[in-house]
């Protein structure tokens, strides 16, 4: 049965226990014991290889862990009420008007409220000028722009973002911060990876430091950047190599 939006159940908090991930007689990662509450900022931090985009597409769903457990609050809406945005945006080789239009009729929203929906949406965050224009040919920074306002369109509980902008140059990622700050204001869930150090002091309410797969430091961000107490998030944060 399908669930309408505005009256889908919690699907927060997010509990990870004892989680974990191996393929291949390989761990890559283990015993992650973790509760996303919702309303959190949460950044995901580590140096390359630590897992954490596989931590997200775990959180996410995408695959699912092969030690322990991923509760959410509610499983009925869950698939529903969270989104992804990667990278690399994922667009239909369509119009910038029907790449917001599509998920929308995928969740059997009905034509007259998508149209008022993509409208909306276009307006919001400045797209109408693009709205007819084909997705896969907007610049970058354009393109990130649209995967994060399609999301948003969504109206997802929780939103996952891999390194939503560590393809784009700085005013384009001030764009996309400045929409991460304001979903988040608006009380989606945030949940992100990312390496540039300075987006994650901008944006991190909480921080979650992975080091070889492993959950080492999970704790308010004021804290973390004022000394974490594992030496790998010192040396992280000192700008040290570590692996
Ligand atoms: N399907 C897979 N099969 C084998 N190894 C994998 C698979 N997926 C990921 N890995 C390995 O797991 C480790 C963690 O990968 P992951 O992409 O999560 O790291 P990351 O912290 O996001 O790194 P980066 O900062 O470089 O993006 C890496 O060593 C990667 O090579």
């Amino acid at each position: 049965m399908k669930i309408a939006r505005d009256i889908a159940p919690p699907i927060l908090p997010l509990s990870l226990e004892d989680m974990g991930y191996a393929v291949g007689g390989k761990t890559l990662l283990s015993g992650i014991t973790l509760r996303i509450e919702a309303g959190q900022r949460l950044v995901v931090m580590g140096a390359n290889g630590a897992g954490k985009s596989l931590f997200l597409r775990l959180c996410h769903g995408l695959i699912d862990p092969t030690q322990g457990r991923r509760r959410w609050a509610s499983d009925e809406a869950r698939a529903e009420a969270q989104a992804m945005v990667f990278q690399r945006p994922v667009l239909l080789r369509r119009s910038v008007a029907a790449n917001l239009d599509y998920p929308l009729a995928l969740k059997g929203l009905p034509r007259a409220a998508r149209r008022e929906t993509v409208a909306r949406t276009l307006d919001r965050f400045g797209l109408n000028d693009l709205a007819e224009r084909p997705a896969r040919l907007l610049s970058g920074g354009e393109q990130q722009r649209l995967a994060l306002a399609r999301a948003w369109a969504m109206r997802p509980q929780v939103l996952f973002l891999d390194e939503p902008s560590s393809a784009l140059d700085p005013s384009a990622t001030r764009i996309i911060e400045e929409m991460v700050a304001q979903f988040s204001d608006e009380g989606i869930t945030i949940v992100m990876t990312t390496h540039d150090l300075g987006q994650a002091r901008r944006l991190a309410a909480q921080v979650a430091f992975l080091h070889r797969g492993r959950l080492i430091e999970h704790r308010p961000a004021a804290e973390f950047f004022a000394g974490p107490e594992a030496a790998e998030a010192r040396a992280f944060l000192a700008g040290d190599l570590i692996w």
